[in-house]
């Protein structure tokens, strides 16, 4: 992410500025931002959502965010007190037409033609189309307008073909930023420079080379205050068909021609559309889903799933593996394995390539086959295991030993969130690291069968212990192809 480079004034209008993402993530974004006066002081940021709250009473609930979510160290009052003036509020319910608008129309009277305004949309995405209607109708969309939609964007491939419809009737693609916040990761846009900066690493990247890959985006924390929204959704949809499906995009696709937006997003189109559609076997045999029970951890009871919701019955996976397969010359046979989940053992989102073993052995046991780990967070860094000569004993031994950077020590610097510079992206008006329309699609086009699927009870739920790795057919999976976890690999 570019820190330095100061952008000119913007308006920033948040729908949703009530809510946990505009509290946790967009205001701590901003703010660190304006910290290092990559905003200037004559931005503004609107929030806007349905509660009656003054300029005071939202400023004030910014300020308790910022308080809680900011690393303490930039917590410096004079810097929050004039950040705070930057904001303001407008009670409206953006989906209805004869809500409050003129009092946010009238913000904008002495605008001009070309000032740069953005829309956030943070709010539950069966309100973006009606929004986008009312912006249209009260007349608050120029040609220098463009929207940012959070994910998921919808729940199944018909929803989210509505949606994209609805939007784009008002905005022209090239203004519709679709977030997704992993590739926001400094880490993950790393994985271009490691592979096609590094012909070290990309002559190997292919099925000749490497045995399988595993993409892992395992937390600790459950559901929290999200389950009304996270009981409907489910991990698949959560997780998979957005963060884990464009990580996947990163490590599989070929080089673009160029480093421009479209360049990039039709390589990780290619990819999408060659995901190897799930029959109804390879669901059952390729897909785990699990849900979260309680467990007492150091004399202390952690709540399961059911529980976390306050229900007494629920379906929804809060964990899932599954064995994905790209059908391309460079990819044929070498399966990525996804996994994610809630309350699992550790904090943890890495790519795992393992490589192959050498096919020959001179010495007195076989050498162990390389790993490069891209550790996306937390430790951000990479490291490569090697095979050395075992310093303490003859030639023909060996030892299994790694190369390790981490970043944060290695260049000194506080690692951005993603939203700072995603954020910043579309003030400059840089799509390459949001998602098109057709991408959005196509990861919906692969995931759905696996919804029908698990719809028909192809895959039972199963369980797992708060605090574990998630259940045993998880392990099993990788386990029937004599493949292993990266926690259980030895060295
Ligand atoms: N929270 C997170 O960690 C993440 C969230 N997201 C996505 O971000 C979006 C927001 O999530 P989150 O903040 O958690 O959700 P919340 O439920 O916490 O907030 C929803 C917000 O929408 C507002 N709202 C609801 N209806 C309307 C309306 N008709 N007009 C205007 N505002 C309305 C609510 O305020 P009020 O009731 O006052 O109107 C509230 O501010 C969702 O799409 C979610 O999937 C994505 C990644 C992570
Ligand atoms: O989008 C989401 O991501 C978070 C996990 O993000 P991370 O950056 O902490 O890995 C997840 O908790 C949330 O359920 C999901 O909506």
């Amino acid at each position: 992410m570019e820190q330095t480079q100061a952008y000119a004034p913007f308006d920033i209008i948040i729908f949703g500025a009530t809510g946990d993402l505009t509290a946790r993530k967009l205001l701590p974004a901003l703010y660190y931002r304006y910290l290092d006066k990559q905003i200037p002081p004559q931005t503004r940021i609107i929030g806007t959502a349905r509660s009656p709250l003054t300029d005071d009473d939202f400023k004030k609930r910014i300020h308790d965010g910022l308080v809680e979510f900011v690393q303490e160290s930039y917590q410096d009052p004079e810097n929050i007190r004039n950040f705070l003036n930057l904001i303001s509020y407008v009670s409206l319910n953006g989906a209805e037409a004869d809500s409050n608008w003129p009092e946010l129309q009238a913000k904008f009277e002495h605008n001009k033609a070309n000032d740069i305004r953005i829309f956030y949309f943070a709010t539950a995405p069966r309100l973006y189309g009606d929004i986008c209607d009312n912006l249209a109708l009260k007349k608050l969309i120029t040609p220098t307008t463009r929207i940012i939609l959070e994910k998921p964007i919808g729940t199944s491939l018909k929803t989210a073909e509505e949606i994209n419809q609805r939007v784009g009737k008002h905005f022209p693609e090239n203004n519709i930023y679709r977030i997704d916040h992993y590739l926001g990761k400094e880490t993950v846009q790393n994985v271009i420079a490691l592979r096609f900066a590094n012909p070290v690493f990309e002559r190997l990247w292919n099925s000749d080379a490497i045995d399988y890959v595993q993409i892992t985006a395992a937390e600790t924390v459950g559901v929290g205050k999200r389950g009304g929204y996270y009981d409907g959704a489910g991990a698949l949809r959560d997780m998979v068909q957005n963060h884990l499906l464009q990580v996947l995009c990163m490590v599989a696709m070929d080089p673009p021609i160029s480093l421009n937006a479209d360049d990039l997003r039709n390589e990780k189109l290619k990819v999408l559309r060659s995901l190897k559609p799930m029959t109804e076997q390879d669901i059952k045999n390729n897909t785990v889903r699990g849900q979260y029970t309680s467990c007492v951890y150091k004399n202390e009871k952690i709540p399961g799933y059911l529980e976390d919701l306050g229900k007494d019955q629920s379906n929804t996976e809060t964990f899932i593996t599954l064995k994905a397969e790209i059908n391309t010359a460079r990819w044929g046979g070498v399966p990525f394995y996804l996994r994610t989940g809630k309350r699992l053992a550790k904090k943890v989102s890495e790519i795992i390539i393992q490589f192959k073993p050498s096919a020959w052995n001179l010495f007195a046991t076989p050498p162990k086959a390389n790993r490069l780990v891209i550790r996306i967070q937390p430790d951000e860094g990479v490291s490569l295991s090697l095979q050395i000569k075992d310093p303490q004993k003859t030639y023909t031994n060996l030892r299994s030993t790694s190369i390790n950077i981490e970043f944060p020590t290695a260049f000194h610097i506080r690692y951005p969130d993603s939203y700072e510079g995603l954020l910043m992206d579309v003030v400059k008006g840089d799509p390459i690291l949001f998602i098109r329309r057709d991408e959005v699609e196509a990861s919906w086009r692969w995931i759905e069968p696996i919804l029908d699927g698990w719809a028909k009870n192809l895959t039972p739920l199963t369980y797992y212990k708060a605090g574990s790795w998630g259940p045993q057919e998880a392990l099993d999976l990788l386990d029937r192809a004599n493949h292993v976890w990266h926690e259980n690999m030895t060295e």
